[in-house]
């Protein structure tokens, strides 16, 4: 298990306008970040990552993929989840280990993730603020984990009100539980070359949920 101390893990409770923000900082090191994005660039020859586009017709800045029996998509039918591919309809792959693992760790919550989404922000990408509400069960926790570039996160309560910006570095893992689990979040921006660890550079979020 490479889970920095995975045993006794130490959230911080990062001070937002809503309870329930939790941060494992540097909770993967160096060893396991090159492990976890390894298994990550190996699973995305089968479910390529591809870049939806909103309800809207707006394609994201953010490229996508899944992992798990259900994966989040966006299209002119909506948001949703979906057990398939949309570009190659084939089922995703499989969570890796490491990921269920890192749950185990961390949130607390015996019922084990059925969707990881994969985001990969190279260049300017960005993701504006939004609450994650498209899974059935919003009290299961969504877990967070940051790899390469560091972002800057911005997060506030479920409706208006002050939002609090930090930055998540290559390693540091978060949590939405408890009433933060419908916070309002999104990525401001990616500050470029902060990291090299992902190939093609750029950063890479996977986040664990109980979508179905
Ligand atoms: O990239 C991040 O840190 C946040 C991603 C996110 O909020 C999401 O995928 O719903
Ligand atoms: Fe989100």
């Amino acid at each position: 298990m490479s889970v920095r101390s995975a045993n006794t893990p130490t959230p911080v409770e990062v001070k937002t306008a809503v309870e329930g923000f939790r941060l494992w900082p540097g909770a993967l090191d160096a060893a396991a970040q090159g492990d976890l994005v390894a298994e990550v660039f190996a699973r995305l020859d089968d479910a390529p990552l591809y870049r939806p586009t909103t309800p809207g017709g707006r394609p994201f800045s953010v490229q996508m993929s899944n992992f798990g029996t259900l994966g989040w998509v966006s299209d002119r039918g909506g948001y949703r989840y979906q057990s398939t591919h949309p570009e190659t309809g084939r089922p995703w792959p499989a969570i890796p280990t490491m990921l269920l693992d890192l749950w185990d760790a961390t949130v607390g919550w015996t019922t084990p993730p059925d969707a990881c989404l994969v985001n990969l922000y190279r260049d300017a990408a960005k993701m504006g603020l939004h609450q994650d509400k498209d899974e059935a069960d919003l009290g299961a926790p969504v877990l967070s984990v940051s790899l390469g570039d560091t972002a800057t996160f911005r997060i506030g309560a479920a409706e208006g009100g002050r939002t609090t910006t930090l930055r998540l570095d290559s390693g540091d893992v978060c949590a939405l539980t408890g009433p933060a689990r419908l916070a309002r979040h999104g990525v401001d921006r990616v500050l470029a070359g902060s990291s090299r660890l992902i190939p093609g550079d750029g950063r890479l979020n996977l986040t664990l949920r109980c979508a179905g």
